[in-house]
């Protein structure tokens, strides 16, 4: 099998301390946007403004999960990729950053080569990976759901690293809010951008629709054999009859999730890694607005 990597960028981003829900009803567009009979406090997860179409916003409310096709361009993509090399490199060295190793390989030699990392953190402080947040394309989508003062609450690129056998290359099933200490949830969103394509085979994002308007679940770490990454915590509960959906996604695809919804992703069974980028942080950076809170 073809050895390469695949891709994922990813954020959280937040409107902290949304002050009431008067700002849901006094958006100029709504009105055309929507038919007069359509109220808006039958929306609970998204916010009024002309992005999104009824329907999108109807999927995001009672799926908690929104896929944008083909958002982000490839020469962006290509840029992050480059940056995230060179940290792996160590050619830069962005102030706060966590570079991790799978598992399976922690106490193996490090070598500073992308194909050991399976995930950099924190990378707010790195301008070009940073742009991520920034792009028009993502912000418009998060204000949807944080509204209009949005701060990237952690920020990661993942590189899902091929599975060595040990099935260590699965992400439990979790959900994102059992670490986050700031709320309210529903100002809370992760955009997930998919560096390359990716389904069932590398191990794409699982997700459980409609989770998202259920309780925040206990966590612990899952009893895998071959060992589980640290800070990987699952759900305890999982039923045989949840109906997972595979997000088969392509380059610059993205999804916006909330963060009560259940999701993981599977074992890595090519030759390839797969690359995402994630962000949140709790050295959090402001990309639009006003910091209001933090
Ligand atoms: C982390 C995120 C998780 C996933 C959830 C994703 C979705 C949700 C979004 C929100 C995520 C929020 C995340 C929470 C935020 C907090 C964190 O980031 S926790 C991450 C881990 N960080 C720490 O533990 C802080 C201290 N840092 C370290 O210990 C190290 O920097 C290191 C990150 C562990 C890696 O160190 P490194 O220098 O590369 O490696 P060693 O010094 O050789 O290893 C030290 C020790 O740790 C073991 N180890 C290394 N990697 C792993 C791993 N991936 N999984 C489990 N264990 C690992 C290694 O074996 C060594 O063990 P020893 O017994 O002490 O020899
Ligand atoms: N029966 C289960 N119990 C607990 N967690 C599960 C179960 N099945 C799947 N999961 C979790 O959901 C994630 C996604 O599951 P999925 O079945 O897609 O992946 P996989 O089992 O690694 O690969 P595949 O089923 O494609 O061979 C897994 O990483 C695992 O953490
Ligand atoms: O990309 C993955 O495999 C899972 C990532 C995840 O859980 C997240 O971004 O919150
Ligand atoms: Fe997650
Ligand atoms: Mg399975």
């Amino acid at each position: 099998m073809e050895s390469r990597a695949s891709v994922r960028l990813r954020v959280v981003l937040s409107h902290l301390g949304r002050p009431s829900a008067g700002l849901l009803v006094a958006h100029p567009t709504a009105e055309t946007a929507y038919p007069a009979n359509f109220h808006t406090q039958q929306f609970q997860y998204t916010l009024d403004n002309n992005v999104l179409s009824l329907e999108q916003r109807k999927f995001y409310e009672d799926n908690g999960f929104l896929v944008i096709k083909n958002l982000v361009s490839d020469a962006d993509i290509e840029r992050f990729r480059m940056e995230f090399e060179r940290i792996c490199r160590e050619e830069v060295k962005p102030p706060g950053i966590m570079i991790m190793r799978d598992v399976s390989i922690a106490k193996s030699e490090f070598v500073p080569d992308e194909t050991v990392v399976s995930k950099v953190q924190d990378f707010q402080e790195d301008e070009e990976l940073f742009r991520y947040c920034t792009l028009p394309e993502i912000v418009k989508y998060v204000e949807c759901f944080t509204g209009p003062n949005i701060m990237a609450m952690h920020t990661m690129l993942i590189n899902k690293p091929p599975d060595t056998g040990k099935k260590t290359s699965r992400h439990p099933l979790h959900q994102d809010l059992h670490y986050f200490p700031f709320r309210p949830s529903d100002s809370i969103v992760c955009a997930w951008t998919a560096m390359e394509h990716t389904d069932r085979n590398n191990g794409c994002l699982v997700v459980i629709p409609g989770t998202h308007k259920g309780p925040l679940k206990p966590h612990a770490y899952p009893q895998w054999e071959g060992g589980v990454n640290l800070m990987y915590h699952g759900i305890q509960d999982y039923e045989e009859d949840n109906k997972r959906v595979h997000l088969v996604m392509e380059k610059g695809d993205t999804v916006f999730f909330h963060p009560l919804l259940i999701h993981g992703s599977g074992e890595n069974k090519t030759q390839g890694f797969r690359k995402f980028q994630d962000v949140w942080s709790f050295r959090a950076r402001l990309v639009k607005g006003e910091r209001i809170n933090l």
